[in-house]
């Protein structure tokens, strides 16, 4: 198309600027435009392919755009620029863009290489963006719909559609429910289409009685802080009854993941693969953080023994990603949405079965973060010593969660504990270089908890008897 040269170095300079761009710190990123379908008479899907200077592979993105010739009261922060044809803005933020793509999903059609798969009918609602943007952009419509569009596009089905789906048809009380999805090809002419199709975006239920758990957890952190002599156990927002019912909940969804989609048996070969695999996050962690080098033969240390060890719970399929901000709290219970697996990973690599006890490392770890991030904000504000009350918040809501988690699933966990501290220290590696990227002012959060777990030996302690 005629505009495509304008597009593409706009984009080159919009594109690294988003929160999603997975490319930071890569040198010299080139822009080119593999699709271009037109969606309405104003919303074009842009499909982006983005190539590196260091050789290595290309990402992709989507990039719904709207082109517009006065510029409307309130885009400004969605503007990606000027070009001959108009005021180009990004197109999910735009109020008649975001309609223009429920209104294709509606209709379940195809257009050029998009098509549009719906499970119910839809109706037309306004549109509103929700929050920061971090992996995804999610759109909010009318009270009913929430959309989350997939900014980096992995080739094949994505793993939140693909295991939401699941879940739903298995009879779920734990995950919001499927409406439609959009998907296309991802085309690359280089290489062959592995999987058919692509997941582009996934529109689920919106449940307005729904309250982050990061959200009903920072209440109750707050509470603690305020009540200086009061225990966690004693102050009016104790979050431990709701940790311990999303242990049971997590637990729950396991149970179904294990039903729904294979299972494997762990034995020596596997163990050796998983230990492996954390070795080799932790040495690409090193390369990106430096900082983490004093911790690493202790890590190793860890890694090894998860190797060494005698029981671990079959590998299936996980939520993969697990943490405060991925569950709400509904009238009806806890729901997990965001069946992802960490955004940094590969798809394919993030729908291989794996270890449960992945996602229960991962809801630990959001404890901690939940206790000492908001720490941080008070620290900042001269206040100290509530090192021991964060200490306390996330001691009790761990061992809450844990005492859900083993009652929901009958799983010995106090047998797992070497795997289990094998899982969390890969979760902190994982969030030290998430934190240097995205949000370094936090970095002391998880390079904190690498110091811990590689400092604990015997293994902390997994079970509620050990509170
Ligand atoms: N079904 C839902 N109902 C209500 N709110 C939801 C639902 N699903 C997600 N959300 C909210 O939308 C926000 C973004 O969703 P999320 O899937 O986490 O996107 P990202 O991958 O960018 O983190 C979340 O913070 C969550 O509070
Ligand atoms: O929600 P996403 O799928 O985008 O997950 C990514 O971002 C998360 C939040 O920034 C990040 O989670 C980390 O911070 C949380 C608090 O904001 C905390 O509860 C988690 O325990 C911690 O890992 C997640 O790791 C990342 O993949």
């Amino acid at each position: 198309m005629r505009d495509h040269s304008e597009l593409t170095s706009l984009l080159t300079d919009w594109l690294p600027r988003q929160r999603w761009f997975a490319g930071k710190g890569r040198p010299g990123a080139a822009i080119r435009i593999r699709q271009d379908v037109a969606v309405s008479d104003l919303l074009r899907h842009l499909v982006v392919e983005v190539d590196y200077a260091d050789g290595g592979p290309a990402d992709f993105y989507q990039v719904p755009v709207v082109i517009r010739l006065e510029a409307p009261y309130g885009h400004e922060g969605f503007l990606i620029g000027r070009s001959s044809s108009g005021l180009v803005y990004d197109g999910l933020h735009d109020p008649h863009g975001a309609a223009a793509v429920l209104d294709f999903l509606a209709g379940g059609r195809r257009h050029g290489t998009l098509a549009a798969r719906a499970l119910a009918p839809l109706s037309a609602m306004p549109a509103h963006s929700v929050g920061a943007e971090q992996s995804n952009t999610s759109i909010v419509y009318g009270e009913h719909y929430i959309l989350k569009v997939f900014r980096r596009l992995w080739p094949g089905v994505n793993p939140d559609l693909e295991v939401t789906r699941a879940l739903a048809e298995a009879g779920s009380a734990h995950v919001a429910r499927p409406l439609a999805w959009l998907d296309g090809e991802l085309a690359d002419p280089g290489q062959p289409e592995p999987e058919g199709v692509t997941t582009f975006a996934f529109l689920q239920e919106f449940l307005r009685s729904g309250t982050e758990g990061w959200k009903l957890a920072l209440t109750s952190v707050r509470d603690l802080y305020a009540e200086g002599d009061l225990r966690a156990d004693e102050v009016g927002g104790d979050f431990a009854g709701e940790a311990e019912r999303l242990g049971v909940a997590t637990a729950e969804v396991h149970t179904l993941l294990a039903r729904c989609f294979p299972t494997a048996a762990v034995d020596a070969e596997s163990l050796k693969a998983t230990a492996s695999h954390l070795h080799a996050r932790l040495d690409a962690a090193l390369t990106g953080v430096p900082e983490l080098a004093p911790f690493e033969p202790a890590a190793r240390g860890a890694f090894d023994a998860l190797a060494a060890t005698e029981s671990a719970p079959p590998l299936q399929r996980i939520h993969g990603d697990l943490h405060l901000g991925q569950v709400l709290r509904t009238d009806t219970g806890w729901v997990l949405f965001d069946f992802e697996g960490e955004p940094a990973r590969p798809v394919p690599e993030r729908r291989r079965l794996d270890s449960p006890l992945r996602d229960v490392a991962g809801m630990l770890r959001s404890f901690d973060y939940a206790a000492q991030s908001m720490l941080l904000e008070r620290q900042n504000e001269g206040e100290r010593g509530l090192g021991y009350h964060a200490r306390e918040w996330a001691e009790r809501n761990r061992e809450a969660f844990l005492a859900g988690y083993r009652a929901g699933s009958r799983l010995d966990l106090d047998a797992q504990a070497v795997t289990l501290r094998a899982f969390e220290l890969d979760k902190a590696v994982y969030e030290v270089l998430y934190e240097a990227r995205h949000r370094p002012s936090w970095i002391e959060i998880p390079l904190g908890a690498v110091r811990r777990l590689t400092q604990s030996h015997p293994p902390l302690p997994t079970g509620s008897a050990a509170a």
